[in-house]
């Protein structure tokens, strides 16, 4: 089990109005430690995206502060490759392969190319693709595009993994694999991870603890300790303690919804 420690993510009451008007987070507060698996739990449209995307410096609080090991998320991303993102989209280069469509980034940066490419083999075989290193985006299944993009964001040794959705476009059965190979990954690197979803059983499955967002705007409507084992297994889904977490997670959501009018 990974220790959290210090703060490494900040939202300090922070808005967020586009210039259509949208506020699409309103006095959001939240302070994430360092090794944990946080998620984003919200109904459509409640700003999940949004602060996932300011912890990487896309897009300016309108009131507040963000801060990313205490900086401005701007300064960390320019100065460091402390964090990564991983879309829902896995945004590949159709015409490089496996190998070099994680490459990529390391190549942009510059410096030892015998370093890149151990470290780009090291990622790949850590999602289980050593095998198709030669292939291409459009041989792959949308599951191993995924990895491939995991990978990509691993390659650079991230210490924060932003993940919005990551396995939203997946059938269930890739999904329960990916998750699997999340946790490890996450075990092992001993990363800080934040993934949005919508989907309360993997919200459940996958974090420390849970952000239930309230409908637009978008607040911190309560956080969830998800008290299970830290090991998790796909058995665990049949368990009565998975369950009880899988009922309090959705009544939270569904209080959070109520919350609107
Ligand atoms: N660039 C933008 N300009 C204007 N409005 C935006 C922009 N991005 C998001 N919004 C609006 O802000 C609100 C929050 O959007 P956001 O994508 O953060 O929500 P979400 O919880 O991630 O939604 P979903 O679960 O559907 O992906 C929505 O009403 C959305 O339409």
């Amino acid at each position: 089990m990974v220790v959290a420690e210090s703060e490494v993510v900040a939202f300090q009451q922070v808005s967020k109005v586009y210039n259509t008007g949208t506020v699409a987070l309103s006095n959001f507060h939240l302070s994430i430690k360092e090794g944990e698996f946080i998620s984003f739990l919200g109904p459509s449209g409640c700003g999940k995206s949004t602060a996932l995307r300011m912890v990487a410096g896309l897009g300016e609080a309108t009131n507040g502060e963000v801060k990313v090991f205490d900086q401005k998320p701007l300064d960390v991303i320019r100065n460091s490759n402390d964090i990564a993102f991983v879309f829902q989209d896995a945004n590949l280069l159709p015409w490089r392969s496996v190998l070099d469509n994680v490459l990529l980034p390391l190549e942009l940066r510059g410096g030892n190319k015998k370093v890149h490419k151990e470290t780009a083999l090291r990622v790949l075989e850590m999602v289980g693709l050593k095998d198709h290193l030669k292939s291409y985006p459009r041989q792959l299944s949308g599951g191993m595009k995924m990895r491939v993009s995991i990978a990509r964001a691993l390659a650079a040794k991230p210490k924060m993994l932003l993940m919005d959705e990551p396995f939203a476009a997946l059938d269930e059965i890739t999904r329960q694999t990916l998750q699997m190979e999340l946790l490890e990954i996450w075990r092992k690197e001993k990363m800080t991870i934040l993934f949005v979803t919508h989907n309360v059983y993997e919200a459940v499955f996958l974090s420390t603890r849970i952000a239930v967002m309230s409908a637009r705007p978008g607040r911190l409507s309560s956080m969830i300790d998800v008290k299970l084992p830290s090991i998790r297994n796909l058995n665990m889904r049949t368990e009565d303690s998975f369950n009880e977490m899988v009922e309090l997670a959705s009544q939270c959501l569904e209080n959070s919804t109520d919350e609107r009018s």
